[in-house]
């Protein structure tokens, strides 16, 4: 048994002149949970067909526990989990139907019951699928990708169009995939999303790799903190706060960012002390993954 559950070398994937996914690298370890984050358009699903075995790459290697997703795609499809970001059931079968069928399929499928109970679905067992709002399909096709105990699934953009509630069953769903041992590729577009459940991020960018690392190394190795000082309203910036960027969008609360050291946070405090100002407060704010996303992808073209 390999140690990786994905690993992809240098894949390429084009749609007639369209470079979507230009040269990409990445592993999955076993039991790892790793998000691939980027604007509409950056090609993570383009992978993820890759990975799935429903789309050739025109370039480079790809495996999935340890097998080709191509040519091995029938013993590979029993082992994995996957959630498409919308159809691939029949519209007119009820939820109850739909996962009941799947669940035939799988040697020792999960309860399909407690399954329903788990993705808040019982009161919709004999709904039919079309009838179903956005996120409660969301919800069932979440079912059907985990409903053969699978040993990798992939989820693209899982919790879209879910309320509150479910998103936060179905962080808990992964997180509980997880400590089972279960390997989870998945998209999103919730940078929240990502922090919370990824042990590494890939933040892609015109279907190539901008970044990647687990979301504390992103953060970290951005190097950009935020230091908010109350004070004095009306204070005018100077001398070696002009290294900074600082604003005051609020009288008397002022941000201010760049490359923040423990030596540089001394030097803006020392400098509202030497202004003569009042400081009332002192905080340090550590980038969210949301700011380093932003930096990185920000400006994107998409490359034709
Ligand atoms: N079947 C196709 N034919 C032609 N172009 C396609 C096809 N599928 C995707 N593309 C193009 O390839 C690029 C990458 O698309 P892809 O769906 O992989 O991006 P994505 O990152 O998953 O986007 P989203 O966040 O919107 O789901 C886009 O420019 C898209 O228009």
């Amino acid at each position: 048994m390999t140690d990786e559950a994905v690993e992809l070398r240098d894949i390429v994937v084009r749609y007639g002149d369209t470079t979507a996914v230009g040269g990409v690298s990445l592993t999955v370890p076993r039991g790892r949970v790793l998000s691939l984050l980027g604007h509409n358009g950056a090609g993570k699903t383009s992978l993820l067909q890759v990975c799935e075995g429903f789309r050739r790459a025109d370039g480079g290697t790809a495996r999935v526990l340890g097998l080709d997703p191509m040519d091995d795609h029938d013993a590979l499809m029993p082992r994995l989990g996957i959630m498409l970001q919308s159809g691939g059931v029949y519209p007119w079968a009820t939820a109850g139907e739909i996962l009941r069928l799947f669940a035939s399929f799988a040697a020792t499928p999960l309860d399909v019951d407690m399954l329903l109970d788990r993705l808040g679905l019982r009161k919709f067992e004999r709904t039919r699928w079309r009838r179903l709002s956005g996120g409660e399909q969301q919800r069932l096709s979440l079912a059907i990708a985990l409903v053969g105990r699978p040993e990798l699934v992939f989820l693209d953009e899982p919790t879209a169009g879910m309320d509150t509630e479910a998103r936060h069953t179905t962080w808990r769903l992964i997180e509980e995939l997880r400590a089972d041992g279960v390997s989870v590729l998945l998209t999103t577009h919730l940078l929240d999303e990502a922090e919370r459940l990824a042990d590494e991020v890939v933040i892609m960018r015109s279907g190539v790799v901008a970044a990647t690392g687990s979301p504390a190394e992103l953060t970290a190795a951005a190097g950009i903190d935020l230091l908010e000082v109350r004070a004095d309203p009306g204070l005018v910036p100077a001398g070696r706060l002009t290294d900074f960027k600082v604003s005051e969008a609020t009288p008397g609360e002022y941000a201010i960012s760049g490359a923040l050291d423990a030596a540089a946070i001394s030097d803006v405090v020392g400098w509202f002390a030497s202004a003569g100002a009042q400081v009332t407060a002192v905080n340090t704010r550590r980038r969210t993954l949301e700011d380093v996303y932003l930096t990185l992808t920000s400006g994107e073209r998409v490359h034709r």
